[in-house]
């Protein structure tokens, strides 16, 4: 780790510190991490840096758990089972925090672009693809007027609706990594055609990330699909579960 990534590190786990203190006290903060309460007063008001191996299990171990915390209380789902996430992907800053979390502790290589389909996905694709450096792409469901080329991917649905996603074709190119993310998978369908898209691409798929898996088939239905790791932050019931009044 060169000068530069470690005070990148050193900084992000000062930032999981302060999100972690706005609802607790030094000494339940102590509890939470392990870390005397002196020094982590000394770290969140910034007199003070993490060592590396203490900001690593800060940004690694307690980041991902508090992450997954704080998503979990700004999920809502309905009486059958759908999931309103507006909480989570129209707060760029959380999700600013939530990326190098992500990123490090999923085991994903850096890729060269990150991937979602609109609309959901794109904020947690661009905080993401702005933690790498990495460029931001997303597919749509419609044609962009004034682009001439794109890779298509299409897909009848458990539902009988057939679904296309359409991206520009010099989104992705031969030979580059591609981090496949989403806010949600829930079948998994969307996830299968942006993988489509990687493949058509001729792109490697450096992962598969979603902030929330609601059940496990959709997780399951990309692990089929790729080697790379695949991984959500929390989950919830599936959807017909919840019907059934699971
Ligand atoms: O695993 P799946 O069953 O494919 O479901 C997951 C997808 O569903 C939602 O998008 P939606 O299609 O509702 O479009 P939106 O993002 O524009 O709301 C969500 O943002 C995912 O992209």
């Amino acid at each position: 780790m060169n000068r530069a990534e470690k005070a990148a590190l050193q900084l992000r786990a000062v930032d999981v510190l302060r999100m972690l203190k706005e609802t607790r006290t030094y000494d339940e903060l102590a509890e939470t991490t392990g870390l005397p309460a002196g020094d982590l007063n000394r770290y969140v008001n910034g007199h003070v840096l993490p060592g590396t191996d203490r900001a690593r299990e800060v940004v690694e171990e307690l980041g991902r758990e508090a992450l997954a915390a704080e998503l979990e209380a700004r999920i809502r789902v309905d009486d059958e089972g759908y999931v309103d996430n507006s909480a989570t992907v129209f707060d760029q800053p959380f999700l600013d925090l939530a990326a190098p979390v992500v990123a490090n502790g999923f085991d994903f290589d850096r890729p060269d672009v990150v991937l979602t389909a609109a609309t959901d996905g794109i904020t947690l694709a661009a905080a993401l693809a702005s933690y790498y450096g990495v460029r931001c792409a997303y597919a749509k469901k419609s044609k962009e007027t004034a682009v001439e080329e794109f890779i298509e991917a299409r897909q009848r649905l458990q539902s009988g609706i057939e679904l296309t996603y359409y991206l520009p074709a010099s989104a992705i190119d031969p030979g580059e990594s591609v981090l496949v993310v989403d806010d949600l998978i829930r079948s998994g369908e969307t996830q299968e055609l942006l993988l489509d898209i990687a493949h058509t691409a001729e792109a490697d798929v450096a992962g598969v990330f979603a902030l929330i898996a609601a059940g496990e088939d959709g997780i399951e239905r990309a692990r089929d699909r790729t080697d790379a790791p695949v991984g959500a932050l929390t989950s919830v019931a599936p959807t017909t579960d919840r019907v059934t009044g699971d």
